[in-house]
Formats: structure tokens, sequence, C-alpha cells
């Protein structure tokens, strides 16, 4: 099996890269945006069209959640045309592909864990995209499996665990909100994930069901509980402060409940999830 990744520079193509090196089952290629840069429907056709690959795992995207709300035109550039041209060139070789999604796509007004059957309402312009780049790789390519996922981090680029971090060399007190609830998830859980899903299918092809499928780890957690672990867990003595979003205004408004059910794509592909602070201790470990 021939994997392509593209946005192979960013948190989860990073953590696919660094996997990808004690894989067996397939074979990679992964291009940053130097080699294929995915805002040009051309860059797209005539790289797929030259290369022979089974599936292509779509790693890029524009997640400045608070800068989409003032540049919609890039946000769905590269969050819903990209993976749109992505998936259709796919489909053309008869290439399948694992495009990733998010918790965004939901406003967040509900109170129960949300499921993929769940109807999206995005609050946000990323979310927005976002969606629109669910439907267009849906509609373009039928051998599609699309994965939402929550609150990424990893030792690569930039995220939550890091900016925290940061703030600990610069603070001894942070303020943050307490209620926006959702799950943490380590982006090399979800590469694991994805590897463990294609290495299933390259056995038994009838396992890839398309759709939408919800990752995150297991647990549910406020980014001020998030916060609170990644100091305590780090001996950093940060005194975090729970406030409201009333308080700490952003340009773009975060669901406020976000929890994602993973049980289809835990039961449908058998796969084991980490609990979020397990997963959370060894990612500080790595970055220590
Ligand atoms: N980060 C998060 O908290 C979450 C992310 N997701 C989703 O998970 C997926 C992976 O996210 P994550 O790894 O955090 O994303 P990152 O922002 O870390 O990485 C995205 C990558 O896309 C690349 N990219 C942007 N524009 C282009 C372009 N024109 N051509 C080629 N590459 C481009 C970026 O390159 P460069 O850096 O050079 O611009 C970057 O390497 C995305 O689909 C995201 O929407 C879902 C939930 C949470
Ligand atoms: C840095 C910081 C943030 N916050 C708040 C702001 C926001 O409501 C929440 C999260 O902050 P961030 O802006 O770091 O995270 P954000 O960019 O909203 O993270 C999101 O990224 C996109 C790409 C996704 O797809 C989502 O799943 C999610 O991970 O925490 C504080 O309260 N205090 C702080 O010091």
């Amino acid at each position: 099996m021939k994997i392509l990744i593209v946005g192979g520079e960013g948190q989860l193509g990073s953590s696919l890269s660094a996997l990808s090196e004690t894989t067996e089952f397939a074979e990679f290629e992964i291009t940053t945006i130097n080699q294929l840069d995915l805002s040009k429907e051309e860059n797209i056709k005539n790289y797929l069209t030259a290369t022979h690959f089974d599936y292509i795992i779509n790693c890029s995207a524009y997640t400045a959640v608070d800068k989409a709300e003032t540049d919609k035109q890039t946000a769905r550039l590269i969050n819903a045309l990209a993976p749109q041209w992505l998936a259709r060139y796919a489909f053309e070789k008869g290439a399948g592909i694992i495009h990733i999604s998010t918790d965004y796509v939901f406003d967040g007004t509900g109170n129960l864990p949300l499921t993929p059957e769940m109807p999206a309402h995005p609050d946000t312009v990323y979310g927005e995209t976002k969606l629109e780049g669910e439907l267009l790789v849906a509609q373009e390519n039928s051998k599609h499996i699309i994965i939402r996922t929550s609150w990424l981090y990893s030792p690569y680029g930039n995220n939550f665990v890091k900016t925290m971090l940061a703030q600990a060399s610069k603070k001894t007190e942070v303020k943050v909100v307490y209620d926006q609830v959702g799950t943490p998830t380590l982006a090399a859980d979800l590469a694991a994930a994805i590897l463990q899903i294609l290495e299933q299918v390259k056995q038994k092809p009838s396992l890839f069901v398309p759709g939408i499928y919800h990752y995150s780890n297991l647990g549910v957690c406020s980014w001020f509980d998030f916060a609170q672990m990644i100091f305590r867990f780090s001996s950093l003595p940060v005194e975090v402060h729970p406030v409201r979003s009333s308080a700490y205004i952003t340009a773009a408004h975060r669901p406020p409940y976000s929890v994602m059910d993973t049980y289809k794509i835990r039961h449908q592909f058998n796969l084991e999830i980490p609990y979020w602070t397990d997963s959370l201790k060894k990612c500080l470990k790595e970055l220590s």
C-alpha cells in the first residue's frame, strides 16, 4: 500500500511522518507546502496525476481560528477547496482519501456527547469552512473517511499545551476559560489510529466503510482543567484562574460543549483509545 501525506509539516503531519519511519505495512510519500502548495487546483492535479498512491491523508488546514474570522477567503481555500481538489484527483486514480475535520463544526449548544450523525452547525468561519470541506470531499470521492478530532496537541507546531508552557516562563498566574468543555487529543494517538485503520483495510478491504467518524482521546475536561493538568504534571508553579468565556474575549466564538462520542470509530476498527491525561503525560515527557 502506498500512502501520500499532504500538509506533512503540521502537528498531525509531523506525527504521521515520525510513525512512518517504523511502519512496515505501507510505503509513504510525504509532502509539505514546498513540494505541493495546495492553494491552486493545477498544483494538486499535476502532482496527484504524476504520483502513484492508494490513499491520501490530508493533514493540511488553515487552523488559525480567530484569524479565519477576518480571512474567510484563505480559510475556505485551504479548508474546503483544496480538500475538494485532493478528493477529486485521488478519485480519478481510484485512490481513497482520509480527511481530517474538527469538533468546531458543532456550535456546542448541546450537552450530550456528539455522534457523527448529529447535525453540524458551525459558529465560526473556521468551522464553517471545515464543514464545507467535509461535504466536498464526500461529494468528490466515494472512497472517503472523514475523521473529526478535537483540541489537537503535540510536541510540534502551535497548540494549547505549548502556549501554556510558554506562559510559565513569563508568568506565575494565567486565566483560562472553564465554560468550554471538550477532549484534548494527542496528535500521535490520532496518527497511530489512522495507520491502524489503513493496515486493517489492507488486510480486509471491506472494513473501509466511507463516512464520518469521531476520534478524540477519552474523557472530558474544560480548557481550565487542561491547563491545570499541564502545569501540575510539569511541576510548574503557575496558578490557573478559572474565567468565563465572557471574560476572555476572542474573535471566534468557540463551542461551549464539544465532547465527541468515539463509539463508531472504536467499534468499526477495534481501536483502543488512550485516556487524555495519560496521553498528556506522554507528550510532556517528550517535550521535557
Ligand atoms: N489543531 C487543532 O487543535 C485541531 C486540528 N484539527 C484538524 O486536524 C488537522 C490537522 O491539524 P494540525 O496538524 O493541528 O494543523 P497544523 O496547523 O499544525 O498544520 C496544518 C498544515 O497545513 C499546511 N498548509 C497550510 N496551507 C497549505 C498550503 N497552501 N499547501 C500545503 N500545506 C498547507 C501548513 O503549512 P504551513 O505551516 O507552512 O502553513 C501546516 O503544515 C486539520 O484538518 C485540522 O483542521 C481538528 C481539531 C483540532
Ligand atoms: C491561551 C489561552 C486561551 N484561552 C481560551 C481561548 C479559547 O477559548 C480556549 C482555547 O484556546 P486556543 O485558542 O489555544 O485554542 P483553539 O485555537 O480554539 O483550538 C481549536 O483549534 C482548532 C484548530 C480546532 O479544530 C479545535 O478542536 C481546537 O483545538 O482557551 C484562555 O482562556 N486562556 C489562555 O491563556
